[in-house]
């Protein structure tokens, strides 16, 4: 579930997120190590990592949900966290799940409908706000999540394995919908994700972490433009940089 807004350790003039030598330990055994990222307004950051390394753990530790043990962190907005099995309420409707945010955050049922309502065609569910969970697809579903996590901060977006439990077509289909809801929105977000392809479709930046402890082994920039987003998997120069990250993984 999408935690209440946000906003902490706030530095004038700094990127969206700076994390500055980030340590954890869980049972003294280090689960990142030497940790720093900056993410700049409006941009799509990817975190790639084998399973298990510490991913959800800078998330957790960037959205204040635990300390860190040492090191520095900047957050420069308001986050909202959509963490992996996202799951809605089932008991509860489409709009009083996506509304959730905003009630927790005491904003009155006018205000937090009327905001939703205005969300709710760009996302695609118009005309579902009354309906249960259970009645809607997959993929409707995980809109809803993400809109749940709109409604936590418009700011950063961290999402958490967002797609991983999507059947393919689903995925590719979410995927496209994400690129499109994060220009229209110009908003910041920070993807964790397993898939190599995923991570190059969508992001302008990718970090990608060793096995635990944690640490950056490489950053790829993807600067380069293509017409539409899907020809980009497809260039030579994405193919290249599949098999730089296939090496560091
Ligand atoms: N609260 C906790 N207490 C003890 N150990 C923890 C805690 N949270 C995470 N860990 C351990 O820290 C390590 C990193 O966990 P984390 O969930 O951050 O990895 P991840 O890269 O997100 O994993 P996955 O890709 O499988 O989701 C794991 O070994 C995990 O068992």
């Amino acid at each position: 579930m999408p935690l209440p807004t946000i906003s902490y350790h706030k530095k004038e003039g700094a990127s969206l997120i700076t994390l500055k030598n980030i340590e954890k330990n869980f049972n003294n055994i280090k689960v990142l190590k030497n940790i720093s990222i900056n993410i700049e307004k409006g941009e799509f950051v990817s975190l790639i990592g084998p399973s298990g390394c510490g991913k959800s753990t800078i998330f957790n530790i960037i959205s204040g949900l635990i300390p860190q043990d040492s090191g520095e962190i900047y957050v420069n907005g308001t986050i909202g966290y959509m963490q992996q099995k996202d799951l809605l309420l089932p008991w509860k409707t489409i709009m009083d799940n996506v509304a959730l945010p905003l009630t927790i955050k005491g904003v009155d049922k006018k205000t937090r409908e009327n905001k939703v309502k205005k969300y709710l065609p760009i996302v695609g569910l118009e005309g579902y706000e009354k309906n249960y969970p259970s009645q809607l697809s997959g993929g409707m579903r995980q809109r809803a999540s993400f809109l749940r996590t709109l409604m936590a901060s418009e700011d950063i977006m961290l999402l958490d394995e967002a797609f991983a439990s999507l059947d393919s077509i689903t995925k590719s289909k979410m995927q496209m919908w994400l690129l499109d809801m994060k220009n229209r929105l110009n908003n910041t977000i920070l993807l964790i994700t397993h898939d190599i392809d995923e991570a190059l479709l969508l992001s302008d930046r990718i970090y990608v972490l060793s096995s635990k402890p944690a640490t950056i082994k490489k950053e790829i920039i993807l600067d380069f433009n293509t017409a539409n987003k899907r020809e980009r998997i497809l260039s030579s120069k994405t193919l290249k940089l599949k098999e730089e990250i296939l090496k560091v993984l």
